[in-house]
């Protein structure tokens, strides 16, 4: 049995209680590993791990020596592309084409967009007058934060986990990593590859285990942690800031979601069709981007239905290594559970189940997996639980709509603000949609297009703080300033 360890100083270590946990594939619940659950002491070794690293090598290091290490990273990320590819599939069961078009080749580039940033953004610098005519001259100075703890999630592990370990590493901090339960394999695999390009023991850790009572709270318990970088459901990140109050750590958290799909009369109606099915359906709904209010110019309204239904009724469940298949299971059974009690809670208050809504005839050898249809209701209030809350999985509510005022309004109905999608040619439209409604990301015909460059981040429930590009800068350093009398 594949035994996946912590990472802990540059070694693999287990738990020094000798816990373990299993992880079980999505596709079929077999145990396909047992993982280190680390504890408290094994935690505390990890931060100290890091901490000693800040002084050690790492913390002598010139910016540019840095960035050739990353760069070493990423080129090392991309020789072994398979590897992590197979690793993800068999975190996640999802199909190989979302790991080598999606969520893997973001690795490198997570990486190399840092590395490319440290290196070239200049910090501020002014000049200023005195009375004495001879005048100061004020400059900016960027840090290294310390030791960022950061805690990921499982529905693009490697993505998210790689979207917070490339900036605090070119930033020059060391990291503690938490993956999720779910998914540890793609994270302790960096390990090896952090290895392999010579990376300073301690600046790269992994240590694996659950939340509450666990490595998560362990690791934001650690007032050795400098800052708590977070990717996951909003009442998790309410946990971890009131554990990050202890010593008043700064916090940058990605949370959860309620996204709408917002498809006008004049759109390009095969790209919006195709749009909204990815962003429905990626990853079996898995995307914390992803739409599950989808609203239609009523003129559109059934022609669009039908179109969705017919692309939802087409997907290829299977095996994630069968390049033929383009549909994977959710995560655990207990999200299952979770996207089924939706599924069910959906036909309690009205829905016109227009496909899906169960659990499809599987073959014998997947039948153990956690897989559901893809589904889509119409004819439910706005104040229905699958319109209001996040569920996660591969389903969405259509709605008709008349009006910019009204989608606008709809759209903003949450608590959530994290993306929209917006399929229409009137672009002056468009501009002003984007403006009235209340997330941290919109696309306007087009959905998760990634500029590494831009702000990223949710309002309202969805997030605390901004990062990509040099907005990371702002989180994984502190900016010190200098004045110098002339
Ligand atoms: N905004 C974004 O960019 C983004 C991206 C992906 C996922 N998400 C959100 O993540 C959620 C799905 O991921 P998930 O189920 O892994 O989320 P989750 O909150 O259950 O877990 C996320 C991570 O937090 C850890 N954790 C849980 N409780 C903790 C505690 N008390 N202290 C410390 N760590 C703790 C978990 O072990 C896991 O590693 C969805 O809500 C989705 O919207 C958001
Ligand atoms: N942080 C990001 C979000 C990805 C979400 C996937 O669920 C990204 O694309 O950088």
């Amino acid at each position: 049995m594949h035994q996946v360890n912590n990472f802990i100083n540059g070694e693999f270590v287990g738990a020094e209680s000798g816990r373990r946990f299993d992880k079980r594939s999505p596709v079929d619940n077999r145990v396909i590993a047992t993982v280190a659950e680390a504890g408290r002491v094994d935690v505390d070794r990890a931060v100290a791990a890091a901490k000693a690293a800040l002084t050690g090598e790492w913390g002598q290091l010139t910016v540019d020596q840095r960035v050739d290490l990353l760069y070493g990273v990423a080129d090392e990320i991309t020789r072994r592309f398979d590897d992590f590819v197979d690793a993800e599939m068999a975190d996640t069961g999802q199909p190989h084409h979302v790991m080598t078009h999606a969520f893997i080749p973001r690795g490198a580039a997570n990486f190399k967009v840092f590395a490319d940033i440290i290196k070239n953004v200049p910090t501020e610098s002014y000049q200023m007058a005195t009375p004495d005519g001879r005048g100061a001259l004020n400059y900016g100075l960027r840090v290294p934060k310390g030791v960022i703890g950061v805690i990921s999630p499982w529905n693009a592990p490697f993505l998210l986990m790689t979207w917070k370990v490339g900036p605090a590493l070119a930033c020059g901090n060391t990291v503690v990593v938490k993956p999720s339960e779910e998914t540890p394999l793609t994270t302790t695999l960096l390990g090896e590859v952090m290895n392999s390009v010579g990376l300073p023991k301690g600046v790269f850790n992994v240590v694996h285990g659950f939340g509450p009572d666990s490595a998560g709270e362990f690791l934001t318990q650690n007032r050795s942690v400098d800052a708590i970088t977070f990717t996951g459901e909003t009442r998790t990140g309410t946990a971890i800031m009131k554990a990050a109050a202890e010593g008043c750590r700064d916090v940058s958290f990605e949370m959860g979601g309620k996204n709408a799909g917002i498809v006008f009369a004049d759109a390009d109606f095969d790209a919006a069709v195709d749009g909204i099915f990815r962003s429905a359906f990626l990853n079996t709904g898995q995307v914390c981007l992803g739409t599950e209010k989808v609203y239609v110019e009523r003129p559109l309204f059934e022609r669009f239905v039908n179109a969705l239904k017919q692309k939802a009724e087409g997907v290829k469940y299977g095996r994630p290594e069968n390049h033929g298949s383009n549909y994977g299971p959710l995560i655990s059974r207990e999200h299952q559970d979770k996207v089924l009690s939706y599924y069910r809670k959906a036909v309690e208050e009205g829905a016109t189940v227009v496909t899906g809504g169960g659990i499809p005839e599987m073959p014998a050898e997947l039948a153990e997996g956690n897989w559901v249809q893809p589904t889509i209701w119409t004819g439910l209030p706005e104040t229905a639980s699958v319109v209001r809350e996040e569920i996660f999985g591969p389903c969405c509510h259509i709605c008709p709509f008349d009006n910019e005022q009204e989608v606008v309004g709809n759209a903003n109905a949450n608590e959530y603000g994290l993306s929209t999608t917006i399929w229409t040619n009137d672009l002056a439209r468009a501009h002003r949609m984007a403006a009235a409604i209340d997330v941290g990301i919109t696309w306007i015909n087009s959905w998760f297009l990634r500029d590494l460059r831009t702000a990223f981040g949710g309002a309202k429930q969805s997030g605390i703080g901004r990062e990509g590009g040099v907005h990371s800068l702002e989180f994984y350093t502190e900016m010190r300033n200098v004045c110098v009398k002339l």
